[in-house]
């Protein structure tokens, strides 16, 4: 049997002068190998289906339409279990996403960068404005004067923190790839904060283990981890080092584009994920909370 774990039913339409009842339903489905849907339907992203979609003329039975689109994707997910009671949270559909994202107040040279990026190779990499803001909300909120970026790319989320830190404030920003770094550089430049950012080329662990070398274990406030999905383990004692206690440490990506959240898929990057997430519930260096923006990103605060 699928196990389907997401319904909705959407909404009334108007056509002409007439009200239609329009209706649209979406399954997810977490076991493919033993659902009746074919298998071509495990290409669709996010394993979020149309299963099908009707409009009733009112007083008209037997008028259904099918079809495969609608134009209104706002659902909910409803916890599964009854213990949560019947608990319903926000599923971020496109619509709902890109209403949010109208609600993003981002920094007219971060635009700039992220339509720039838009046109690169590995675009997607780069966190989106939503998450961007957050960072930088964690940063003021906790006062940070130094932060820690490994995983730079184009600079989208360091120029972010770089923006909101005080002129005093420093930013070791690790990427291994040069010439993502001169996208990078060229934007601290433009937006005053040059002198804020201190660029480390190279692979991130070397970096950090040259800084705990240097003797700067628990002298920063912030760290941001978005960088290979299987060193997170290692990057994370790292910077649990390298930050104070009540400095925090945020780490990208953690759901995975809900991979880990699907027994089905047990490549060794979802799984890496996956044994970092459950290793990190069970690790009493830190207070977590794990939150559902961008591609997911766990907040940990070091005790
Ligand atoms: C997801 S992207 C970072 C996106 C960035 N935070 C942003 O918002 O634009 C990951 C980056 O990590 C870099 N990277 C991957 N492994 C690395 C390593 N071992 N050391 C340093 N950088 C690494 C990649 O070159 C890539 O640019």
């Amino acid at each position: 049997m699928a196990n389907v774990v997401d319904a909705t039913m959407a909404t009334y339409v108007f056509q002409g002068r007439k009200k239609i009842k329009f209706g649209m339903m979406m399954m997810r489905i977490t076991n493919l190998e033993t659902t009746a849907f074919p298998r071509l339907l495990s290409f669709a992203p996010a394993r979020f289906y149309t299963v099908f979609a009707f409009a009733r003329r009112p007083r008209r039975r037997n008028s259904f339409l099918f079809t495969t689109s609608c134009s209104t994707d706002v659902s909910i997910t409803i916890a599964t279990d009854h213990n949560y009671g019947n608990k319903q949270v926000i599923s971020v559909t496109q619509t709902l996403y890109d209403y949010l994202l109208t609600n993003v107040r981002e920094p007219p040279i971060l635009r700039q960068l992220r339509e720039e990026t838009a046109t690169m190779r590995g675009s997607q990499m780069q966190v989106s404005p939503d998450q961007a803001q957050l960072l930088a909300m964690l940063v003021q909120i906790l006062g940070a004067n130094r932060c820690i970026e490994v995983g730079v790319y184009t600079g989208y989320s360091s120029l972010a923190v770089a923006l909101v830190l005080p002129e005093s404030g420093i930013l070791v920003a690790c990427e291994r790839d040069i010439n993502s770094l001169q996208v990078a550089k060229k934007y601290y430049q433009q937006a005053g904060v040059s002198h804020k950012v201190d660029v480390r080329h190279g692979l991130a662990a070397d970096t950090l283990n040259s800084m705990l070398e240097n003797g700067e274990g628990c002298s920063y406030d912030f760290a941001f981890v978005d960088a290979e999905k299987r060193m997170y383990q290692e990057y994370f004692e790292l910077l649990l080092k390298l930050v104070r206690v009540g400095g925090v440490v945020v780490i990208d990506n953690v759901l995975w584009h809900g991979k880990v959240a699907d027994p089905m898929v047990n490549d060794k990057k979802t799984e890496s994920i996956r044994s970092f997430n459950k290793a990190l519930m069970d690790d009493k260096r830190v207070t977590i909370s794990m939150v559902p923006v961008g591609d997911g990103m766990t907040i940990c605060r070091k005790r």
